[in-house]
């Protein structure tokens, strides 16, 4: 997939990987909308993302991806503004034990309403959808069950959608990204965002064993993704150990 003149939606991108995703989208001649639920960071990213990249072909709009009426208007904005949707990046999350329930809500509930969005949008002109999930979409995290569990969901959901047949014959395309821990802000935990049922220092250990990753490397995978045209249904893990690996599970019971 070329991407000069595509539009993308990136949503959580204020900051962080969402933030990345969206720049290498620009750099690459995309015209992208980064949506957030903190305006502030997002008018401040956008400002900065447009004087960086010299280009006016950047635009932020507040979306908090639990509220359904926030996630309409993003898309239609787009459509407004750009004439069309190409690309959907359901980013968005958050890593809370304790407010386990929005976790569900951002995590899990976001990409899904994200996604069945983007389909309806994409189903005349074809596109992609790339969903964000975590290594912890395919192994199990002692520290982080709920999180862990959302970003399971996320795959299940995703890889689901892409053997769907009306999605192949749309020309739409489905994939997750899988990165291991990322130097951004979602890593400053404390205690608080635990319970007795999950652990910091678990998951510390996790991180000392791994280490984090810079945000450019994920961003170099994710454009991978992007622009690999034979890839529905593809799992992509990025981790120091491994590097970029794509991953195909069987598609029906074996
Ligand atoms: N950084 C890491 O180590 C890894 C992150 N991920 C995933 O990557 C995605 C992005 O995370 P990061 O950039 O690392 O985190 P981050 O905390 O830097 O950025 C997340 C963004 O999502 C936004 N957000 C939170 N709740 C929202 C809502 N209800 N509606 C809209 N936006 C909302 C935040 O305002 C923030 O801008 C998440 O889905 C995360 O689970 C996956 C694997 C590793
Ligand atoms: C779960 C905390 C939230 C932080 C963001 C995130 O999703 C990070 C996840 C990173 C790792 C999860 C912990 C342990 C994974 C264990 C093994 C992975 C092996 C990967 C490899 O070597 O290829």
């Amino acid at each position: 997939m070329e991407l000069v003149g595509k539009v993308a939606i990136v949503t959580g991108a204020a900051q962080g990987l969402g933030r990345a995703f969206a720049r290498a989208m620009i750099q690459r001649g995309a015209k992208v909308c980064i949506s957030d639920q903190n305006v502030e960071k997002g008018n401040t990213s956008c400002v900065a993302l447009r004087k960086e990249l010299n280009t006016a072909d950047v635009n932020f709009v507040k979306c908090d991806v639990t509220q359904q009426d926030d996630m309409k208007n993003m898309f239609d904005d787009t459509v407004r503004r750009y004439g069309g949707v190409d690309i959907v990046v359901n980013n968005a999350g958050i890593m809370n034990e304790r407010t386990w329930s929005s976790c569900v809500d951002i995590n899990l509930k976001g990409v899904i309403q994200g996604t069945l969005l983007a389909l309806e949008h994409l189903q005349e002109r074809g596109g992609v959808i790339i969903n964000i999930s975590s290594i912890a979409g395919v192994v199990p995290v002692a520290g982080a069950p709920v999180y862990t569990a959302t970003k399971h969901g996320v795959i299940g959901f995703t890889r689901s959608c892409s053997v769907n047949p009306k999605v192949k014959a749309a020309n739409i395309r489905l994939a997750c990204l899988c990165p291991t821990f990322t130097d951004t802000p979602i890593l400053d935990m404390t205690d608080d965002h635990f319970t007795s049922w999950s652990s910091r220092q678990n998951l510390w250990k996790d991180v000392e064993q791994l280490g984090i990753m810079k945000v450019e490397t994920v961003a170099q995978g994710f454009i991978q993704l992007l622009l690999d045209k034979d890839n529905n249904g593809a799992i992509m893990t990025i981790s120091p150990n491994r590097g970029i690996q794509t991953k195909y599970y069987p598609k029906a019971r074996m």
